[in-house]
């Protein structure tokens, strides 16, 4: 019936009436205009309510969604007669329309192109959307086109083809359903699951999120998730295309059952009605107002199309406007997100701009004058600077437990050459601003100096455990060593509590190595989640990777582990083999704000070619490194390397304190088992209110890298080209002592 939807209408229907739709009849997409005009039909909503409703076909084309709009008078009026002011009233009923195809379900599975959405796909969808890393990283972030990338190929991976955007705009639709069905207060008469076919799913995902903000839902893709994600609105000529792609017919071949459902929230509309000569005002009606007398029950009134029913031009001219005010919505709407992505960016690259230039500039005026760039800080504290004399590997580097603030226009430059510098204050750190940023002033402050804040005191006060318990997920049968130097690290560092959770032959190695550490064989045992739960409540700090390995099962427990720790609010460091498993599915980590990863070149430049899909800029890590923070939800991330480059997506700072030449393994897993104890610190510091106007993941990851580096040059100075790791961790109790107790 060429455009047509519904046939045929039944005379008789209920608040569920199952009608059916052909599918092969809805060949080509007609625009809402159209259908408004073209499929104006009178049906009788007989509901002991004794009113008609009118509906118009209003597709929303939300994905396998109808939206119907409708007229409801009491049964037996007649326009024409009738004078009361009061009546008729327009109610809109937003008709719900899910589609339930009648497809074999080995056939559903593939049949996942174009338009509509079985139940299974949907389900599928609203499993892998329901997951708690999803929903966290969609909560946590605001560009979530990563996420939707990562919930279709988790689609993917179960045998539905979507593409992203179609997985986001599905969510949107159903979330708008769901709302529709708990605004409506339907709950109780059951009534919910009609409006929302998968109101529990949607129920059980969504009250474990926070307070639902209807806006969200209402909103076509301002603020909230969809916000700044760059895909396009679901509602409009991409939804169309979406639909369109192949052969432009809908996918499923058979007839396609359709349920109407008519949820009772009306929506008084003031309007004016013009019946017959009489300019009528009609006033806003409500459901219950609508409630007829039985007595005006009249003779099915013939569904016959009469072109001058005044009722149905109303109609018309009714839904011609409704429609051409949604569709300008959306435009501007479109068009308000464009411009909000557009000032986003412009922002972003100014940003970087400035940064790079400035780095030029300054680099090539520290080279030419290499003496300038470090001038004492005024922060550093008195009396510090003998610690370090003598200690270094280099006496022309100089040694000096000094951190040099550079005046304000070198903060953007690293320092070129340590070699040549003649300052004897040979501890330096550098810094790298994202110019502009409102961040800028806060950075005025000396890292070090904000590490040392939060370092908890000594006092006789405490009990064990109160300065730290970390636990380090690590440890399989080819890597103990990498567990074993984190763990051990931690407890050197200062954490009172070290639990290592490694796999069981892996575990009576690691105990040998210490009868300091807590080892819990439990990674590979079926119920390794669990056995790790049991202790998270019990932990301050989680590190996850060190010695890992790569086996799916194993890093499917770290990555459940990793979300009962995010649920707990505990700060999660990710390094080695742990950022194999970030690397395959960054949402694991995305947007937690208590995250922080570690990775080496190598680490690093897997994880941002999996978010960017194009290669590296290996020429400018200050700027990769932030791109990759952002992508990941502004998420703390330190590239280790000649400096350490450290952000939070809004500024790259850089530790440069001088270590050795000496790269024996081993020297990543003692910075990240002094990462867990340094986070912990510094988020319980920010917590009481210290140095709250500096991300504390930050300050963490500054203490983390200064001190390796500093048991790097202490045991190179001791061992030499003979230096180890283990070397390096008799040096933290010093090293410590010189950075941050002096
Ligand atoms: N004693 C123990 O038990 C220890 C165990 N450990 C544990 O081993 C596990 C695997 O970790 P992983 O780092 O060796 O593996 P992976 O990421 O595949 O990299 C390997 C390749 O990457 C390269 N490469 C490395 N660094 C780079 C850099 N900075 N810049 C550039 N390239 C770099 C390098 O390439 P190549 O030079 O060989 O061509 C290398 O072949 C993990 O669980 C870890 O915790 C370690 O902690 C050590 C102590
Ligand atoms: N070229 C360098 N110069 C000075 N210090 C470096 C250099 N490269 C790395 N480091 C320091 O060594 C520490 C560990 O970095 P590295 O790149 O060795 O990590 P990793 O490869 O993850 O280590 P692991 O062997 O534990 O896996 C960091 O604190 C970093 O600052």
């Amino acid at each position: 019936m060429g455009t047509g939807l519904v046939t045929p209408i039944p005379s008789q229907f209920t608040k569920s009436t199952t009608l059916r739709i052909f599918a092969n009849d809805v060949k080509t997409q007609p625009s809402r205009r159209e259908l408004a005009h073209k499929h104006t039909a009178a049906q009788k909503h007989n509901n002991g309510s004794q009113h008609l409703l009118l509906p118009l076909v209003l597709p929303n084309y939300l994905n396998g969604q109808l939206s119907l709009f409708g007229i409801s008078v009491p049964r037996g009026f007649d326009a024409a007669k009738r004078k009361d002011p009061d009546w008729p009233s327009i109610i809109i009923r937003s008709v719900n329309v899910s589609s339930r195809p009648r497809v074999d379900p080995a056939m559903q599975a593939n049949t996942t192109r174009g338009f509509l959405w079985s139940d299974v796909e949907t389900r599928t969808l609203l499993n892998i959307w329901g997951e708690q890393d999803i929903q966290v990283a969609l909560d946590g972030n605001f560009r979530n086109s990563f996420v939707y990338r990562d919930v279709a190929r988790r689609l993917g991976a179960m045998g539905f083809e979507r593409t992203p955007e179609q997985c986001r705009v599905r969510i949107k639709s159903l979330k708008r359903q769901y709302l529709l069905a708990k605004e409506g207060n339907l709950r109780n008469n059951g009534q919910y699951h009609k409006i929302c076919k998968f109101y529990d799913a949607m129920e059980g995902i969504l009250s474990n999120r926070a307070a639902l903000d209807p806006q969200e839902f209402t909103d076509s893709g301002a603020g909230g998730e969809e916000a700044g994600d760059g895909l396009e609105e679901e509602d409009g000529e991409d939804a169309r295309d979406g639909y369109s792609e192949g052969t432009g017919e809908c996918p499923y071949p058979a007839e396609t059952e359709v349920k109407l459902e008519y949820p009772a929230v009306p929506i008084p509309i003031p309007v004016k009605v013009t019946v017959g000569n009489n300019s009528t005002p009609v006033r806003p009606h409500n459901s219950s107002q609508s409630v007829s007398n039985p007595s005006t029950r009249t003779p099915k009134r013939p569904r016959k199309r009469r072109a001058n029913f005044p009722m149905e031009k109303l109609m018309e001219q009714f839904l011609e406007q409704s429609t051409q005010a949604e569709e300008n919505f959306y435009r501007m709407e479109e068009q308000r997100l464009q411009a909000e992505d557009r000032r986003r960016e412009a922002e972003h690259a100014k940003e970087l701009h400035m940064l790079q230039m400035l780095g030029q500039m300054f680099s090539s005026i520290s080279t030419a004058r290499p003496g300038r760039a470090a001038t004492p800080s005024k922060t550093s504290p008195p009396g510090q600077s003998p610690a370090f004399s003598g200690a270094s590997p280099s006496s022309t580097r100089g040694t000096s437990g000094h951190l040099r603030r550079p005046p304000p226009w070198t903060d953007c430059c690293p320092r070129q050459n340590p070699l040549v510098n003649p300052d004897p204050q040979g501890l330096v750190f550098e810094r790298y601003y994202s110019l502009g940023s409102a961040s800028h002033r806060v950075m005025d402050d000396d890292f070090l100096s904000l590490v040392k804040k939060t370092v908890p005191p000594l006092t006789s006060k405490k009990h064990k455990g109160q300065d730290g318990r970390i636990g380090i997920i690590g440890g399989c049968q080819d890597y103990t060593g990498a567990p074993y130097f984190a763990a051990i690290s931690a407890l050197k560092v200062g954490a009172d509590l070290s639990h290592v959770f490694c796999t069981k032959d892996a575990a009576t190695v690691i105990k040998s190595y210490s009868p300091e550490l807590i080892v819990h064989p439990v990674l590979d045992s079926p119920n390794a989640v669990e056995e790790i739960e049991k202790w998270l409540p019990r932990l301050h700090g989680l590190v996850v990777g060190p010695g890992l390995g790569r086996e799916d099962a194993i890093l499917k427990t770290a990555k459940e582990a990793i979300e009962k720790c995010k649920a707990r609010d505990i700060p999660i460091v990710i390094d080695a083999d742990g950022l194999w498993l970030i690397t395959q599915q960054p949402s694991v980590i995305q947007g937690y704000p208590k995250g922080i990863l570690t990775p080496n070149l190598m680490e690093f430049t897997r994880l941002y070619e999996a978010l960017h899909h194009e290669p590296m800029d290996s020429r400018d890590h200050q700027r990769s490194i932030m791109q990759l923070s952002v992508a990941m939800g502004n998420l703390t991330m330190v590239l280790k390397g000649e400096h350490d480059l450290i952000t939070d997506g809004s500024k790259v700072i850089s530790c440069s304190v001088e270590g050795s030449g000496r790269r024996c393994g081993g020297q990543g897993d003692l910075l990240s088992g002094s990462l867990g104890v340094f986070a912990h610190w510094a988020h319980a510091a920010s917590a009481a209110g210290i140095s709250r106007s500096v991300n504390p993941s930050m300050v963490a990851a500054f203490g983390a890298c200064s001190l390796t580096r500093q048991c790097n040059s202490q045991a190179f100075q001791r061992h030499g080209r003979s230096t180890t790791t283990a070397d390096m961790i008799q040096e933290i109790g010093s090293a410590f002592k010189k950075l941050f107790e002096s």
